[in-house]
């Protein structure tokens, strides 16, 4: 099956010196990949590389089979938006919009808005009664939840997600996994992971950094 994910060989260096060499990987539809690495290891820049957001230096990337190298911005970006979800670990809520209209907002850049669907996502990630409320009225871990809901609304076949339970506490954290896997899975959606935490991810295939 044709991979929906393929790294080869990607090295970046900041400034300052090399911070990772020879990284591959290579997911299929639904599969999950946990990322690994203490702080500053590289994770974060690790998940930008694969979602086009920094410019590669070494290796290659491929969405589909498509060499990302190859796409120019604009394509790179209208490719981004049906192909991939984003969980960043600063959740980057639009602090002026609801927590629904956070989740609708990929739609209206795709022009696809199903207020149902929307409401759905964040029902199952337990925040139906909360839908209305701005981002400031929510916790850490309830804005990662409707990061979450907003990254899985255009049902991606990929999602990256950075440090999506660093907000929350250990027994949280496994049900937030749980649920993302769920929902990852019943989208369709491959999942990188990102995370310092090897016992949250145990049991998963796993890349080191
Ligand atoms: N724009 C930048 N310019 C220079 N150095 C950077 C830049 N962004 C990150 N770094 C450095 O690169 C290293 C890796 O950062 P990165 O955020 O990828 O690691 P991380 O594993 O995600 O860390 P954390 O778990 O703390 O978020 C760090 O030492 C960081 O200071």
């Amino acid at each position: 099956m044709r991979p929906v994910l393929e790294a080869q060989n990607l090295g970046f260096a900041y400034a300052d010196g090399p911070l990772f060499r020879g990284i591959s990987l290579r997911l299929g539809p639904g599969e999950v990949l946990a990322v690994l690495g203490p702080s500053g290891s590289g994770k974060t820049t690790l998940l930008h590389l694969l979602a086009g957001l920094l410019p590669l230096q070494e290796g290659e990337v491929c969405w589909e089979g498509t060499p990302i190298r190859e796409l120019k911005e604009e394509a790179l970006a209208r490719r981004r938006l049906r192909f991939l979800g984003l969980v960043f670990q600063h959740h980057f809520l639009f602090p002026e919009l609801t927590a629904l209209e956070n989740v609708l907002a990929p739609g209206y850049l795709a022009g696809w808005v199903d207020r149902a669907w929307g409401l759905c996502l964040l029902e199952r990630l337990g925040l139906g009664g909360r839908a209305h409320f701005l981002p400031q009225r929510l916790s850490g871990g309830e804005r990662q939840r409707v990061a979450v809901a907003r990254a899985l609304y255009l049902k991606p076949k990929l999602l990256l997600a950075d440090e999506p339970t660093a907000s929350l506490d250990r027994h949280q954290a496994r049900e937030a996994l749980a649920l993302m896997r769920a929902l990852a899975g019943e989208v369709g959606a491959a999942l990188v992971l990102a995370t310092h935490d090897e016992a949250l991810v145990e049991g998963l295939p796993a890349l080191r950094l």
